[in-house]
């Protein structure tokens, strides 16, 4: 039986409660809380190895937690992956598309398997939201650069229309334009309600865009920021938690 919080508000977009995880031996995440509400950007930093991937592979129900329970939009990960990916939409940080399928090609193709709405009126807006040059709509993704196959899964993600997306290392292929861009792009999905999972480096980015940010060290969320104030992050300690390391 999953296991259900008393303090758990119906809106929550995504729960992550006690999850732990190991490879084999090697304890991964050991009680791994997080709770966030719709309209909300978390972005979650920690050093290599810390764990973030694997959190997001949990929460897209790829892999099943050892403990604890995760719930997309109230619908338990671990009895119902499927019908809880319905309310996900994931951008990898390696992005695997369709070589020979146009940009707009691989959109359709990606929501026809998600069984999502399709069509022009669908894709080219998340195409031009997700800032890909029209002229590229119709070209192979073979010849396409790193970010423009960033965009091309970043303009999926926003087609899906889900209320929750899970975004890992999104700005590492974009240059600052297009991240300023994209940061525009988040604060606007934000308002139209969608909850967004960050993993990311970028501590400039997080402390631009998250409304929290969290440092997970030694498999749980160690420290957690809320955005205050005009500065609204200290970058700098940010900086200085990384050099604790995980063991701090
Ligand atoms: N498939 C796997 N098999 C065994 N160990 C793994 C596997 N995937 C990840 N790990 C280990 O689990 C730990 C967490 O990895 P994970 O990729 O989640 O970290 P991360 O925080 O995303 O790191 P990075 O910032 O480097 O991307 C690491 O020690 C890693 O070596």
């Amino acid at each position: 039986m999953p296991k259900t919080s008393i303090a758990e508000s119906p809106t929550d977009a995504l729960v992550c409660e006690g999850v732990e995880y190991a490879y084999g031996t090697q304890p991964v995440l050991r009680g791994l809380d997080l709770r966030m509400q719709p309209g909300e950007t978390y972005a979650l930093l920690g050093g290599n190895g810390a764990g973030k991937s694997t959190a997001l592979r949990l929460i897209l129900g790829f892999d099943r937690p050892s403990a604890g329970a995760i719930r997309v939009c109230g619908v338990d990960v671990g009895s119902a992956p499927a019908q809880a990916r319905r309310h996900l939409a994931y951008v990898p940080e390696s992005v695997a598309l369709y070589e020979h399928l146009s940009a707009r090609e691989n959109v359709d193709y990606f929501l026809a398997l998600a069984e999502a709405p399709r069509g022009r009126e669908v894709i080219d807006p998340a195409l031009r939201r997700a800032a890909l040059p029209e002229a590229a709509w119709d070209r192979r993704v073979g010849g396409f650069s790193k970010g423009m196959r960033q965009k091309v899964a970043i303009a999926l993600a926003i087609a899906r229309r889900t209320p929750v997306l899970l975004l890992d290392e999104p700005t590492s292929g974009l240059d600052p334009g297009a991240t300023t861009d994209f940061s525009r792009l988040l604060q606007e999905l934000n308002g139209e309600g969608v909850a967004i999972l960050m993993v990311t480096h970028d501590l400039l980015g997080a402390a631009d865009v998250a409304d929290r940010i969290g440092f997970l060290a030694n498999g749980r969320i160690d420290t957690e920021m809320p955005a205050e104030g005009p500065e609204r992050y200290d970058v700098a300690a940010l900086h200085r938690r990384y050099a604790l390391g995980v063991a701090a």
